[in-house]
């Protein structure tokens, strides 16, 4: 399973940390494409790869998120380019799951919040940062049984 992960850059770097946990997390499921969202060395100048510059990263990234089986998106701390991926996701009908801070004083966009319709695009909100492995297995186990296979995931159930 190909694993699309979104997280703030350049919106401002206040849950990196969490981001890094969130894909330690996701690594049960399936490979991580853009593992680099929770990279410490990342600032809120954003650049990961700074040859080839913003065009590369943008169509880098619209590629793996083509390729990509499911996209999870940590959506508390607003950004125009998670914004912009999941609305990419959206027209290419993958699966999406989005994690929320619900006692983080923030509101989320009703672009984003709206957008849950059951079947494609979910929005789950958590309180305290443990509950987040348990929002992804319940997500991962009901959405995709097959992973029920990987002893990585039955394990954990
Ligand atoms: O350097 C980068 N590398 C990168 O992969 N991105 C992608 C992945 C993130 O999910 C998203 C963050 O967007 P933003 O920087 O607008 O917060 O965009 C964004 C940047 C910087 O904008």
């Amino acid at each position: 399973m190909q694993i699309y992960f979104c997280g703030s850059i350049r919106g401002g770097r206040e849950d990196r940390a969490r981001y890094q946990r969130i894909i330690q997390l996701l690594r049960r499921y399936g490979t991580v494409l853009t593992e680099h969202v929770g990279a410490e060395h990342i600032s809120d100048q954003g650049g990961d790869a700074f040859i080839g510059g913003d065009k590369f990263i943008h169509d880098r990234d619209l590629k793996w998120l083509n390729q990509a089986d499911v996209v999870v998106a940590e959506v508390t701390q607003p950004s125009l380019g998670v914004g912009y991926e999941l609305g990419h996701a959206v027209a290419m009908k993958k699966m999406v799951l989005c994690l929320f801070c619900s006692t983080s004083g923030r509101v989320l966009s009703a672009m984003v919040r709206g957008a849950e319709n059951g079947e494609h695009f979910f929005v789950r909100d958590y309180q305290e940062e443990e509950e987040i492995e348990k929002v992804l297995q319940e997500y991962f186990t009901s959405r995709f049984p097959s992973l029920l296979h990987y002893p990585q995931v039955s394990a954990s159930v």
